[in-house]
């Protein structure tokens, strides 16, 4: 100590220093200091911001204080004990969140913990914090260490926290007025800062974390390497550890893609959802990547459920019943798990329950308080998508609302926007719709100002989006702004467990309000013969779920009694046929095994449902018979065709 009193003397009085005595860190900040006309033995001012520059301050340090906030806690618990107290500042060493010890009282100590005091080195000299921040490095500043002699009494370590583009964004201190140096106590603030960044890069929006470990299922605790990509591939943080070992620097490389950190990489990201994705390095090591287990915005049975009509209720829904696929399921859970961060594209033949999905995915989300807010690219005419999606100003074209109109993008504001076959939208709103996903940003047409968006973002298709790209009819770059996690609905010949499923749809007519409840309902629960077991296994469904639905509120409505559905109680037109097919086991493998498609209804739902194929003039004629036969009426003739309304419109666009 007394050296350190006598160095101290030196300095004051302006003579030289050996290099050896001081950490040259702290010297380096005394010089800071002397040259800034800051007196050794004054008393420290201890500034404090005022009610509105403190409220700026903390709100533009939102992200740090929401990813500190836990970790705080435990290094609280941790470390108060001992004597420690905590306190974060922000990039400026403004103090933004203190925790005292009741072992530390002191009146210097009651003025420098508290939120909104400036404690950077012009103000109070040489201090863990403010070193800690100008090297960017952890610091230990004990006792006359400090350059303020006001402040000998403490002894103080401060790490800095890196933001997720390794950006000092703030400082962690403990500070304790016991000299003992308990290198526990360090690495535990070393961890905590490590943490904080972490959680800082998995909270980013419209990211998706992704950890990188040596070993398969490895964990994702504080100290793994840690990234984040947004839908387009791009980096948009990495912690200190991926950095480190991926050779990053963020500040610099502005627009990394993720591909091009791997030999083996591909942009369809949608591919982790599959967990443990193996990755080389350009330097021939390998990684394993996967997204984090500790994305769950929420979880499939939280109680903020609510479930989808059409869907089946919280009791009944297993695994394998809700879309009678656990592959399915499965992935829906994941997909909940991800949607507040990234943009969801669901594929599937027509019928498959894209729309199911979406509202599922809604209601098990964050915004499921916000707005559902739906357009079907396919249904509505070229030139009223741009209005219908951007809104337009009163008056903006002849025609128009005279109130004007807010448009789906901005009615979807703190909710889901479900843009249902996005395959079939024009070309140049295509680019106008990226413009918006990547800004999030929408001005109407008309004039007005530009508004700021936040929704999240689930796009539907039947189309082959990666066919469409190559034939220049899709947008790559609009692909990968909406492809952020693949959810692909498996047609129904393919899945698991179709009983499941059709129980399901059986039990959901026994719901009062259900939109097709209007057909006769009994109140007892149904229950299927065998033979129409065997029957709904192994039927193809070219019209897939809707096609079974509505066979099955066909047989339910017109059945006499409550007794069980036979074969006989189906539309004829699908059994046709059938008689010919041999019993088998209950399992969808014979299902591609029943040849005959019975109808010529069947034949043209299949080819529907295929992404790209030629009308012959026969099913155009069935087409517009069926049209007919419903008065011209487009619903009643898609149930009849067991294909959506959209397809009819879309395919008699194209003839
Ligand atoms: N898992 C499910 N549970 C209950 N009903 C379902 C399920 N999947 C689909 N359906 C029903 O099947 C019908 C078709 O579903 P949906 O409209 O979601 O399919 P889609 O894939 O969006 O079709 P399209 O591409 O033709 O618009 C709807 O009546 C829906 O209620």
């Amino acid at each position: 100590m007394s050296n350190l009193i006598d160095l101290r003397r030196h300095f004051q009085e302006g003579r030289s220093v050996a290099d050896n005595a001081l950490d040259r860190h702290i010297f380096q900040s005394w010089q800071r200091c002397a040259s800034m006309g800051l007196d050794m033995m004054g008393k420290a001012d201890y500034n404090l911001l005022d009610g509105r520059a403190l409220d700026r301050v903390l709100d533009r340090n939102t992200p740090l204080l929401q990813a500190a906030e836990p970790h705080v806690q435990w290094l609280q618990q941790a470390i108060s004990r001992a004597g420690w107290s905590i306190l974060l500042t922000d990039s400026q060493n403004i103090a933004i969140r203190s925790v005292r010890s009741s072992q530390l009282q002191d009146v210097r100590i009651d003025s420098a913990f508290k939120v909104g005091t400036l404690l950077s080195e012009a103000a109070i000299g040489t201090s863990a914090m403010s070193c800690a921040l100008t090297d960017q490095r952890f610091t230990r500043v004990y006792g006359f260490e400090h350059y303020n002699e006001y402040h000998r009494q403490f002894h103080c370590a401060a790490t800095p926290i890196f933001d997720p583009r390794g950006k000092v964004c703030g400082v962690l201190d403990i500070t304790s007025a016991n000299p003992d140096r308990n290198e526990g106590v360090f690495l535990l603030l070393q961890q905590c800062a490590r943490q904080i960044q972490t959680d800082m890069i998995r909270q980013l929006p419209d990211s998706l974390p992704i950890v990188l470990s040596s070993t398969p299922n490895a964990g994702s605790g504080g100290d793994a390497m840690v990234l984040a990509v947004n839908p387009a591939g791009y980096i948009t943080g990495a912690n200190r550890l991926a950095c480190q070992m991926l050779g990053l620097q963020l500040q610099d490389d502005r627009r990394l893609h993720f591909e091009h950190l791997f030999d083996n990489a591909s942009a369809d990201l949608s591919r982790l959802q599959q967990g443990n994705l193996p990755l080389r390095l350009h330097n021939g090591i390998t990684l394993f990547a996967q997204i984090p287990a500790t994305i769950h915005s929420t979880t499939i049975n939280s109680a903020r459920i609510r479930h989808p009509p059409g869907s089946v209720q919280a009791d009944k829904q297993t695994a394998s019943t809700l879309f009678g696929d656990t592959r399915i399921n499965e992935n829906l859970t994941k997909a909940c798990r991800v949607i507040t961060r990234l943009p969801i594209l669901l594929q599937g033949e027509s019928g498959t329950g894209k729309e199911v999905a979406a509202t599922y995915l809604h209601n098990n989300s964050a915004a499921a308080d916000g707005p559902l807010v739906s357009l079907n690219c396919a249904a509505i005419p070229e030139n009223l998508i741009e209005s219908e999606l951007f809104g337009y100003q009163p008056g903006a074209f002849t025609g128009a609302n005279k109130r004007g109109q807010l448009g789906k993008l901005r009615e979807a504001n703190g909710g889901t926007l479900f843009l249902d076959e996005i395959g079939d939208m024009p070309a140049a709103l295509q680019t106008r719709l990226l413009r918006a996903l990547e800004t999030r940003e929408v001005a109407p047409l008309g004039g007005g100002p530009a508004q700021a968006l936040n929704f999240q973002l689930i796009c539907a298709t039947h189309q082959n989006l990666p066919q469409q790209i190559e034939s220049g009819t899709f947008r790559l770059d609009l692909y990968y702004r909406i492809n952020g996690f693949k959810l692909t609905l498996l047609p129904l010949r393919e899945r698991q467990n179709v009983l499941a499923l059709a129980n399901t749809l059986l039990a959901d007519l026994r719901q009062p309000n259900q939109q097709d409840s209007r057909l006769i309902v009994h109140p007892a629960g149904r229950s299927l013969t065998p033979e129409l077991q065997r029957f709904i296994v192994q039927f193809p469904w070219p019209g897939n779920v809707r096609q079974l639905k509505h066979a099955l509120i066909y047989a339910d409505a017109l059945a006499e009694s409550a007794a069980p559905l036979t074969l006989a109680d189906l539309p004829e037109e699908l059994t046709t046929g059938y008689a010919h097919a041999q019993p088998t086991e209950l399992t969808n493998q014979y299902a591609t095994e029943y040849q005959p498609l019975g109808s010529p209804t069947q034949h043209l739902a299949h080819s529907l449902s295929q992404p790209e194929h030629s009308l012959n003039g026969e099913n155009i004629r069935l087409i517009e018979e069926t049209l007919r036969m419903y008065d011209g009426n487009v619903s009643k003739a898609a149930n009849h065709l067991g294909v959506a309304r959209s397809t009819i419109y879309r395919k008699l666009g194209k003839v």
